[in-house]
């Protein structure tokens, strides 16, 4: 196995330019009010002791009249925690801990009123742990927390990301043509499709090979660098794509892979087996900052350049970002960036051209494009069904009761198709950054946890794995995704079912053994031994949902999609948090680069050791054995002109007359 080292680029800018990454402050936040880094200049001084009011009111009179809106919303509101809403559900838990999903369950009257359907999509509530009562004391807190109010709000544009002011606008990403979305007084819809007609010509032009590489061959691969919302949500729409007959006859002889991790190894299993002269790069980086995907897009340009020469990169690699400067700064024509706007969050960005440029490289235009009809089929009905109705509405609402009153910090996300093997991957970004916060969106502390911690895997794989714990440990709600049709129809004579039914029997059998358990008097009868019993014991009244859907197709995916994103921000709503921010993830960042530029000093000057005031000790000793280590590789200085040199892995030096 050989590495290669790379030269620095002349278009490359310095590392890791971005701004500087000052996590943000609470506006309202009595001894800690700062400067609001989305307004520059109309701050509260730091370190301020001033009332969460006085914060507000003054940071209220620095604000765009939409973000005004959004904190007249919340100010009614905060806390939603001492709310007599908020009260009223903590006191019904007691009601409901009185309650078994077993018994719950032998009222068929409730069950009817727990089943609910969109255009196929069929959603049944009635394992979960709830009555009309908890229900009903659910949508009060909803007009509580103005659920209704935000939702508009997050449709007409309004600046509801308060911390970056900014508009929350990635349902516009799949609406029709013909409609309407304003942010800041301007319809986007236009631009939109002015993007998705650019993929479009694009992806026709690659697919048919009218569009062709350094050396005239027609590019049948496609290397997508991104990572988190970049990566995540492609990865996820690929993955349910690529067994799908349709999508599938559109794939034949083209690949789509991707990179996201910084690893090389991941560069090494990204690249293998592709020639560059057939292979297409798409950069993809709301920022173009993010210093792992740049690292990766660099080390990608140089295996193509050091192959095919410097001009190869305008045949050979392509962007899609919001920072079209940097694209251009980084050596790709303009002509080949596609576009989209700070109102796409990076976790929200798949419906953009993040996620259907790739997928339309891979499966042509049209399938991407019914992908995005899916998301905005459930739009709308998230938009417009009645709470009582609403699928989305009702995830979230069940989703807040199960984790902020009952207490269930987690969701399993279960689907029974390998298809859906990256939905919870998704998710887990898409939830946990979004809903993965401490502070209201005026600031104040939280006096509960918000965010639930997402996790699954694809049944039957995952009850092989968790699901004892899930069944007799801890309590971890369960959403249970399954198909009527598979992708893929194998039924071997003489078996008793399908292979498609096997997996489906999994799928309804778990959901009713969560709920229902095991009792010691049925073990009994099934003559257990006594001293067995306890350890074949299921206490059941184990909450989950299930969905079941017609097929998995590029349709369905996209409404699988927008459930969850819709879902997610239910809850952020009724939380009373910004969803839309993820100051947490800097913090980790700014760590990184002070060990990055101690790490290069070793590797540049030599030096063995590092100074002991640098980190505390653990991270020293740490870093000391790490770089004593048998990978150590010395760098040139930055000044060396430095080729582009495959060097041995044994020794992982640079040809000696660099050192
Ligand atoms: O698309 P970019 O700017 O490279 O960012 C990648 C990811 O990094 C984050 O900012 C933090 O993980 C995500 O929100 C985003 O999806």
């Amino acid at each position: 196995m050989k590495c290669f080292h790379v030269k620095s680029h002349p278009l490359d800018r310095p590392a890791y330019p971005g701004p500087a990454c000052t996590p943000i402050r609470a506006l309202a936040q009595p001894q800690h009010a700062t400067t609001n880094p989305a307004r520059k200049g109309v701050g509260l001084k730091s370190g301020a002791a001033i009332s969460a009011k006085a914060a507000r009111n003054v940071a209220a009179a620095a604000l765009a009249p939409t973000m005004m809106q959004m904190q007249e919303i919340e100010e009614s509101i905060t806390q939603i925690s001492s709310t007599p809403e908020w009260k009223a559900l903590e006191d019904h838990v007691t009601e409901i801990e009185r309650t078994h999903l077993r018994d719950l369950l032998r009222d068929s009257g409730r069950s009817e009123a727990l089943f609910h359907e969109h255009n196929k999509v069929l959603a049944d509530f009635s394992r979960q742990r709830i009555t009309s009562k908890t229900l009903e004391l659910l949508y009060k807190l909803a007009e509580r927390a103005k659920l209704k109010e935000k939702i508009e709000a997050m449709f007409n544009g309004e600046h509801i990301n308060v911390t970056e002011d900014r508009a929350v606008l990635h349902v516009a990403l799949r609406a029709p043509r013909d409609a309407v979305i304003e942010a800041d007084g301007k319809n986007v819809v236009p631009d939109v499709w002015a993007v998705l007609d650019k993929i479009k010509a694009f992806s026709d032009r690659v697919r048919s090979g009218e569009w062709k590489g350094a050396t005239g061959k027609a590019l049948t691969d496609v290397v997508a660098i991104g990572i988190g919302g970049s990566f995540l949500g492609p990865l996820f729409v690929h993955t349910a794509l690529r067994t799908d007959q349709g999508a599938a006859g559109q794939a034949k002889g083209r690949q789509l892979r991707f990179l996201a991790n910084v690893d090389p190894v991941d560069v090494a299993r990204a690249l293998n087996g592709l020639k560059q002269e057939t292979t297409l790069v798409v950069v993809v980086s709301k920022t173009f900052t993010t210093a792992e995907t740049m690292l990766n897009a660099r080390t990608v340009r140089t295996w193509l350049t050091t192959e095919l020469g410097t001009a190869a990169v305008a045949k050979h690699m392509v962007a899609v970002s919001t920072n079209l400067k940097l694209v251009k700064e980084f050596g790709i024509n303009p002509a080949n960036a596609f576009a989209f706007w700070d109102w796409v969050g990076g976790r929200y960005s798949v419906c953009s051209a993040v996620g259907v440029l790739p997928l339309a490289l891979q499966y042509g235009f049209g399938v991407a494009e019914k992908f995005l009809q899916g998301a905005h089929d459930v739009d709308q009905h998230f938009r417009q069904a009645p709470f009582e109705d609403n699928i989305p509405v009702l995830l979230g609402l069940t989703g807040v009761w199960n984790t902020t009153f009952l207490g269930y910090s987690s969701l399993a996300i279960l689907p029974y198709t390998q298809a859906l093997s990256k939905l919870a991957p998704h998710i887990q970004q898409v939830s946990m950054e979004s809903n993965g916060k401490g502070v209201a969106t005026d600031g104040s502390r939280l006096p509960f946890m918000a965010g639930e911690i997402d996790f699954g895997e694809p049944g039957t794989n995952g009850q092989h794995s968790f699901y004892q714990l899930i069944h007799q440990g801890r309590v971890v709600p369960c959403e249970f995704i399954g198909l009527v049709k598979s992708q893929q129809s194998v039924y071997l004579k003489g078996e008793v079912v399908s292979n498609h039914d096997e997996l489906m029997c999994n799928f309804f059998a778990q959901a009713d053994a969560l709920a229902t358990g095991k009792t010691p008097v049925e073990l009994r009868a099934e003559n257990v031994p006594d001293s067995l019993i306890p350890h074949k014991t299921f206490t059941g009244n184990r909450p989950s949902t299930s969905l079941l859907l017609p097929e998995l197709t590029a349709f369905t995916t996209g409404q699988i999609l927008s459930l969850y994103e819709n879902r997610i921000a239910v809850q952020g709503f009724i939380w009373g948090i910004n969803s839309f921010d993820q100051w947490g993830v800097e913090l980790g960042k700014v760590l990184a680069s002070q060990v990055r530029a101690e790490v290069h000093a070793c590797r540049t000057k030599d030096r063995n050791v590092l100074p002991s005031d640098r980190f505390n000790a653990s991270t020293t000793r740490l870093l000391n054995r790490y770089l004593a280590g048998k990978a150590r590789l010395l760098y040139p200085e930055p000044e060396d002109v430095f080729p582009c040199d495959l060097i041995d892995s044994d020794t992982c030096r640079p040809p000696s007359s660099y050192v």
